[in-house]
Order: C-alpha cells, then sequence, then structure tokens
C-alpha cells in the first residue's frame, strides 16, 4: 500500500499545469462507442485510473482504444458489438453506467450492473432509468444490473424528459442515447456543467444535434448515425481550484495555467470573500497568499453554485480561517468523511446533519490519516500542506483516480511530499 509523506509548512510558488477534466473525459469516452463509422482521437486525456476503466469498459464492448503519447486516446467503435458491460469493471467505477445510454442507443438493448453508492451517498439512477423509459426502452432492474431493451426493429424515440434533480450523469446518459433516437428530444431541467458542454460538443463534432448545452433546456435532433471525430477535452475546473486552495493553504504564490476562471466562479468568489488575492487571465489563475483571514458560509449547490467536489478542500482551507465558518452540503447526504481525518490532525469541527460548523484553529497538527474517497484525499493532502509536521496520507487509490501524478506537480511547486510503498 502506498502513501504519501507530506512535511508542512513549505510555501508553493511558481506554475502548475492543470490537466483535461476527468469529469469530462469519462463521459465522452462512453459517447465514442456510438461512432459506427470512422474514429475518434481525443486529446488532452489525463491517464487516470478511471480514464484506464473506462477505456477497459469500452475495450470489452468491442471498441479498440489506442494510446498515442501522454495524452491522446484513438478510439476505433465501428466492431462495437458486445451489449453487455463487463460486471467487475462497472463495480470499480461509477461513471461507467454512462455507457448505458450509448449502448442502448447503438444496440438496441444494454446492461450494465447497477453502480451502486459509494463513500459519498447512495447515489441512485432513477433519473437515468427515467430517461431511457421515456425514449422507449423497456427497462428491468434485477439482480444488480438495469437491463433495458427496445421493441425489435425499433429506434428510442424522441421525447419531453423532466428531471426532478439537476443530474449531471443522468443528463449526459439521455443526452447521448437522444442523439441517437428518432425525432427531438427536450431535456428539461437538466444539469449545466461544463462538462455537459463538452459532451455536446464532442457529440455534435461525431454529427449529433444537440442545442442548448449549459442551459436548463437541451434540445435533441436525433440522428441515424454518428461518425468518430477529434476533440480536446476543457481543463479540469476541480484539480485546478484545489491547486488553488493548496497555494492559498500554504500562504504561497501559484499561477494555475489553463484554469478556466469562468468555471471557477463560486471557488474563487470564495476565496476572495476570505481575504486572498486572486488574479485571472484568459491562460490561467494567479493565487497570492492565503490563508485568508476571515470565515466564510458555503453552500454546495448544482453548476454554476459551488462544486461539492470542492467541499471537502475548502473546509481543509477553513479550518486555519479565523472565526466560525459553515459548510452546507447540499448535492450529496453523506459527503463529510473527511471531517473525522480533519480532526485528527487538530482541525474544531462540529457536524449536524448535512452541516459542519468549523472553528478556525491557529494550525494543523501533522497526523496520519486515510482517504475515504477522493476529494477527501485531496482535502487531506492540503490539510498536510499548510500542517506543522508530517503528515501521513492513506488510501492513495482514492486520490489516484482523479489527480495525475498529484505529487510531482506539488513537489515542483516547492512541496515536501513523497510518495513511498
Ligand atoms: C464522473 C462524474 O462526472 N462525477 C460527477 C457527477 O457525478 P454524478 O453524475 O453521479 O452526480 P449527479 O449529478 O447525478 O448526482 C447529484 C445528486 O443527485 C442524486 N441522483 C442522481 C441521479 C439519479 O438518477 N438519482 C439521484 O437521486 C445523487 O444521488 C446525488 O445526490 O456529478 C457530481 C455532482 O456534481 C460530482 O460530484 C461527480 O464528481
Ligand atoms: C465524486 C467524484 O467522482 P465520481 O462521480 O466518479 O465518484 C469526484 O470526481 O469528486
Amino acid at each position: 500500500m502506498s502513501k504519501f509523506l507530506i512535511r508542512g509548512g513549505n510555501r508553493l510558488s511558481g506554475s502548475v499545469k492543470v490537466d483535461g477534466a476527468k469529469n469530462a473525459v469519462l463521459p465522452i469516452l462512453a459517447a465514442s462507442i456510438l461512432a459506427s463509422e470512422g474514429t475518434s482521437t481525443i486529446e488532452d486525456v489525463p491517464w487516470l485510473a478511471d480514464v484506464e476503466t473506462i477505456s477497459e469498459v469500452i475495450g470489452c464492448l468491442g471498441a479498440e482504444v489506442r494510446r498515442e503519447g501522454d495524452s491522446v486516446l484513438h478510439i476505433d467503435s465501428r466492431n462495437v458489438n458486445e451489449w453487455i458491460a463487463n460486471e467487475s469493471l462497472v463495480r470499480k467505477m461509477r461513471a461507467s453506467f454512462l455507457v448505458m445510454g450509448p449502448l442502448l442507443a447503438r444496440m438496441g438493448k444494454a446492461r450494465v450492473a447497477l453502480p451502486g453508492g459509494c463513500a459519498i451517498g447512495a447515489r441512485p439512477v432513477d433519473q437515468h432509468i427515467k430517461g431511457f423509459q421515456a425514449l422507449g426502452a423497456e427497462v428491468d432492474v434485477g439482480h444488480g444490473h438495469v437491463e433495458a431493451r427496445l421493441p425489435e426493429g425499433r429506434r428510442l424515440q424522441g421525447t419531453r424528459i423532466y428531471l426532478d434533480i439537476q443530474s449531471v450523469g443522468a443528463t449526459q446518459n439521455i443526452m447521448m442515447a437522444a442523439s441517437l433516437a428518432e425525432g427531438r428530444t427536450i431535456i428539461e431541467n437538466a444539469a449545466k456543467e461544463p462538462e455537459i458542454v463538452d459532451l455536446a460538443n464532442y457529440l455534435n463534432a461525431m454529427g449529433a444535434n444537440v442545442r442548448g448545452a449549459g442551459t436548463d433546456v437541451i434540445r435533441i435532433e436525433g440522428v441515424e448515425s454518428l461518425r468518430g471525430a477529434n476533440h480536446a477535452v476543457i481543463p479540469d475546473r476541480i484539480q485546478a481550484g484545489t491547486f488553488l486552495i493548496a497555494s492559498a493553504m500554504t500562504g504561497g504564490d501559484v499561477y494555475v495555467e489553463g484554469a478556466i476562471s469562468n468555471h471557477l466562479k463560486p471557488v474563487i468568489a470564495k476565496m476572495k470573500e476570505a481575504g486572498i488575492q486572486i488574479e485571472e487571465d484568459v491562460n490561467g489563475i494567479r493565487v497570492i497568499g492565503g490563508p485568508g483571514n476571515k470565515h466564510l458560509d458555503v453552500k454546495t449547490l448544482p453548476y454554476p453554485g459551488f462544486p461539492t467536489d470542492m467541499q471537502a478542500q475548502m473546509m481543509a482551507l477553513l479550518t486555519v480561517l479565523p472565526g466560525n465558518s459553515l459548510v452546507t452540503e447540499s448535492v450529496f447526504e453523506n459527503r463529510f468523511m473527511h471531517v473525522a481525518e480533519l480532526q485528527r490532525m487538530g482541525a474544531d469541527i462540529k457536524v449536524e446533519g448535512r452541516t459542519a460548523l468549523i472553528t478556525g484553529v491557529p494550525i494543523l497538527t501533522g497526523a496520519g490519516v486515510t482517504a475515504s474517497d477522493l476529494r477527501a484525499g485531496a482535502a487531506l493532502v492540503i490539510a498536510g500542506l499548510g500542517a506543522q509536521g508530517e503528515t501521513e496520507v492513506n488510501g492513495l487509490h482514492h486520490i489516484d483516480r482523479g489527480y495525475l501524478r498529484l505529487e510531482d506537480k506539488l513537489r515542483e511547486i516547492g512541496a515536501d511530499i513523497e510518495r513511498v510503498e
């Protein structure tokens, strides 16, 4: 088992480059199996554990996935001929469920294991299923699987779908399926995340007709077939936000190259509110100083609200801001697993339901801690960078799902961090 050893206290400084977004590339690779002609070339692909998993999932369905260099993938999906996704791979990663919509549209039937919950919540897929049913599929849920079928010889039928929750994954799965449906589909109360826009851009490059992505009404005119296309993945706003907060935690001066400030508005606004200096330009974001001198209230919400995927990292920073800060997690019901670990490092946090009250302490102290999920892990690394003494972060497989060479990147900007086996 590997772990990070972090000796806290170094001020971070310099420039760090953002990779392509994990949460954009996963649906894009799922969508690539919609192409019955041509090949896709996807650039700025971060070769993360999750990206490897989705590549294996589509590989088992008959797609040929070839890596070129560090960040390019070529996908040939012409021979996709399987309709059952590999169960052990799906169980490994929830986002594998995103192959359900494309498979159903391409093959007329699909079976994918129920992804189940994880450390942050139960994470049901009822909105995905509601979408497939509205598009004309018969859906059975049982024995740990979701199976969807179209009547013999029929295509999915365009329809109007109102999502009860602005679910990112359900919006993506329905968008992908509807791209090959007969007629027009309208998704109302759709999620508006930048990763949805990126998926729509890729689908449109494949020959789909998706309009309105990034708003809460998405219109999709179905087409008969899609072809492979070239696409460059958007920068990872969560990785970028993690570096911004890591720098602030150490009172550093870091330029996060490639970060799109428009995608990070709520994070930047909160950091400025805490008294941290942030400079934005077209090529990136610079954060100067920190950790800040004023407590904050933060509530997670669907985009463009404060991202739940930045909640844990922000909480790490709040542990050392003066006064009482409040964090309300409204997207997932159980995303406070990092609290107990931050407490081990001296943080003063009380949790009541979905709200955490954080009373700032002057400094955290290094301790042995364990990541329970991806962003909890990032929060513990941030805490370790600012803490006095040595912090040992275990559970690195969670962190590796979403951060490429995190320790190398942090070391390049001055952190004292190493991975030991
Ligand atoms: C791979 C990926 O892109 N993951 C992101 C995606 O996850 P994911 O797509 O799973 O998140 P959703 O937006 O679907 O989930 C939001 C909320 O809706 C609930 N829900 C969702 C679907 C459904 O059918 N029924 C239902 O009740 C979930 O349990 C959760 O409480 O968006 C989340 C919210 O921004 C992020 O934290 C994840 O990092
Ligand atoms: C929760 C996350 O990912 P996933 O939906 O893949 O679990 C995340 O990226 O923070």
